[in-house]
């Protein structure tokens, strides 16, 4: 049975005391106890991980890991900017977002790139988050599956068995901070679609990846689709930055 996970993914946003009130706020909502079988993590800037990693020892927050929103695809070195996965575990980091389909839009990170950058944070032994999703124009011509199939069989080519030890997150590019959640049913058959192309390579794989929608997820739609069979989370973008809005999607 695969646990039900919910990523808060801040992107560019928090400063050192709205990062406290967040941290206070969600300690108090999860006091009470949260539903079996989740997992809950939040990914803030890199400057900001110390100071999150120290306020959830300090609240005793057991039910909340840390997550970073990148990595580098390098192990160390001379890499101005770059982000080793070793130091974000040095960080409390459990989860690693990799190939957001706003860094591989601004940063033009292709598939090869994301892969490695996941074999990174697999070897630091922490869990990438890969990113995955068709854009409008895809959908529109009828491409999406053509396009997320793609995407995901590079991260096959690469990390092959590898990959039972990371999540998917399903993010079509036009549900993102547009409000234009994908309807369950739609995210559902995508889900379905990547599971299906994983148990063609190895049914075990395909039964343990954790599968994440991702896309304007707000506590107002976010109990039908983690009712889906094949969606097994959320990563949330926007509506994390609210930790009243947070605790309700990690309690729908
Ligand atoms: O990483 C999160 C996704 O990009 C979704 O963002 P959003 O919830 O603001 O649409």
């Amino acid at each position: 049975m695969r646990p039900l996970i919910i990523i808060g993914n801040w992107k560019m946003n928090g400063n050192l005391a709205s990062n406290e009130d967040w941290i206070k706020t969600v300690a108090r909502g999860m006091e009470s106890g949260m539903p079996s079988g989740r997992k809950f993590a939040v990914c803030p800037p890199f400057p900001y991980l110390a100071q999150c990693a120290a306020l959830i020892k300090e609240y005793s927050l057991a039910f909340l890991s840390l997550g970073a929103q990148d990595a580098s695809a390098f192990e160390s070195g001379a890499y101005t900017g770059e982000v080793a996965a070793s130091a974000l575990k040095e960080m409390d980091c459990s989860y690693v977002i990799v190939g957001h389909s706003e860094r591989r839009e601004t940063h033009h990170e292709a598939d090869e790139l994301v892969a490695g950058k996941a074999l990174q944070v697999l070897d630091s032994r922490m869990t990438p988050v890969i990113c995955v999703g068709e854009t409008a124009d895809e959908r529109n011509s009828g491409r999406a599956v053509e396009v997320v199939r793609g995407q995901v069989a590079k991260q096959l080519s690469v990390l092959q068995d590898r990959l039972a030890d990371c999540l998917i997150a399903y993010e079509p590019v036009w549900a993102i901070g547009t409000g234009k959640v994908a309807s369950a049913q739609v995210a559902q058959d995508m889900h379905r679609a990547i599971r299906l192309q994983l148990a063609e390579f190895d049914e075990d794989v395909a039964s343990h990846v954790g599968i994440l929608y991702g896309g304007s997820i707000k506590p107002d739609n976010a109990v039908e689709l983690f009712a889906m069979p094949d969606i097994d989370g959320g990563l949330v973008g926007g509506a994390s930055l609210n930790p009243q809005d947070f605790l309700a999607i990690c309690k729908a």
